[in-house]
Formats: C-alpha cells, sequence, structure tokens
C-alpha cells in the first residue's frame, strides 16, 4: 500500500526536487521530496487560497495548519513582514525542507514545527490551512477543534477544500459548532471557506 503523505518520518526513498511558487507579488523557489503532499508543483487549492484571501494581518501571530513544505506560510510570512508565522505538521521531511525554504526565501518572520513544539499560550490573529481531508472526517473535525479555538476575538480561519471532499458538509459543521462559516471563493473544484472565532459567551455584566 502507497505511504500516506501525512506519515510522521516517511519510509519512502527520497529524491529532491523543486517547485516554482509564482503569485503576482512573489516568486519562490521551493525544495520539495517524496513522501509529502503534492511534490510536483503547488497544489491548486492552495494557489486558489494564496490567490484570492486577502492579506493577513500586517502584525500579530499567524499559523499555517499543515504546512508541508511551507508554500502558504512562507507567504504569509512575505506578505506581513510584521508578524510570526508558526507552520504546523506532523510530516518531519516536510517541515525539514519547509525550515530549508525559508531560509532561502530570507524569511525569518516564520517557525515550523511539531503541534507540541508550539508554546499552547499562543493565540493567532489568523489561520490559513489547506487542511488534511484524507485523514478522515472524525480526526479532520478533532484537528480544527484542536486549533480554531484558538483564533483571536475577531481572528479568520481561511480552508480551502474541494467540494467533491466535502466543503459544504464541513461549512454545515463548522456553523453548527458555532463557527460562523461563509463561502469566500468557489473557483474550479475548490471552495475557500472563511470560519470566524467562535463568538464569546455573553455574561451578566454584558447585559447589565
Ligand atoms: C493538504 S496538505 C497541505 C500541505 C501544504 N500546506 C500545501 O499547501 O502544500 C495537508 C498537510 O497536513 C498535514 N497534517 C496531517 N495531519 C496533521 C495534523 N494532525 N496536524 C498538523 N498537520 C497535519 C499533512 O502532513 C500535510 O502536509
Amino acid at each position: 500500500m502507497g505511504e500516506h503523505y501525512f506519515a510522521n518520518r516517511p519510509e519512502t526513498a527520497s529524491r529532491p526536487r523543486t517547485v516554482d511558487l509564482v503569485l503576482p507579488d512573489l516568486h519562490l523557489r521551493l525544495e520539495t521530496d517524496r513522501g509529502m503532499f503534492s511534490p510536483d508543483r503547488v497544489d491548486p487549492g492552495t494557489r486558489v487560497l494564496l490567490e484570492s484571501v486577502p492579506p493577513p494581518p500586517a502584525t500579530g501571530t499567524l499559523l499555517d495548519l499543515g504546512c508541508g513544505y511551507g508554500p502558504i506560510a512562507l507567504t504569509m510570512a512575505h506578505r506581513s513582514p510584521g508578524a510570526t508565522v508558526y507552520g504546523v505538521d506532523v510530516n518531519e521531511r516536510a517541515l525539514d525542507l519547509a525550515r530549508r525554504n525559508a531560509t532561502t526565501a530570507g524569511l525569518d518572520n516564520v517557525r515550523f514545527g511539531l503541534a507540541e513544539e508550539i508554546d499552547p499560550a499562543l493565540r493567532f490573529d489568523a489561520i490559513w490551512s489547506n487542511p488534511p481531508i484524507r485523514i478522515g472526517k472524525a480526526a479532520l473535525h478533532d484537528l480544527l477543534l484542536a486549533w480554531l479555538p484558538r483564533l483571536t476575538p475577531g481572528g479568520v480561519a481561511h480552508l480551502v477544500v474541494q467540494k467533491h471532499l466535502g466543503s459544504d458538509s464541513l461549512q454545515r459543521w463548522l456553523n453548527e459548532r458555532g463557527h460562523p462559516t461563509e463561502r469566500l471563493t468557489s473557483r474550479s473544484a475548490y471552495r475557500v471557506l472563511a470560519v470566524s472565532a467562535r463568538p464569546r459567551a455573553r455574561t451578566g455584566s454584558d447585559t447589565a
């Protein structure tokens, strides 16, 4: 059976290569390898996200959830040089390449690591993600429930999901979980969802 791109330590023999990420505002050559998501080209869903989401906050703390070799985190770091960007993944080969890609791009406002290496007290002003749909619905829901509550009040998460992989049901589920969620973009097979932080529960003193 083929190895999943979300393996922690891919056993697949290494075969390094590069892909070009070309956007109106940046051009990066990124090192990739076997054993990770979309090693031969920047994923079209990632491209839809990067081409359609408004610029991230200029300062603060930003997150790329499931960063792979780093195209989303590095774009955020480039667009928001005054912010600190975190990229988290379970795939250590991808994290190593993401760190190398940051160094090559001269971006020093981005940090890559496993979830447990990221300070649990950190809160995020924006989250961008091409999430790992293929880990299964229950695991994806658990992942989102672990990270979305870490949005700051007013923070927004942008998630790109293919329609046939369940973007509409994910949007419904997020709304049911109390995260106001709208469809920002609909381009070919891809949808970008804009997910707001859950509104804080009103307390007695709010209404006094
Ligand atoms: C669809 S890929 C996107 C990769 C990269 N952001 C891109 O655009 O090319 C999803 C990523 O999520 C990672 N992933 C899977 N399970 C995860 C988890 N529990 N926590 C964080 N990342 C995870 C996978 O290893 C994979 O790199």
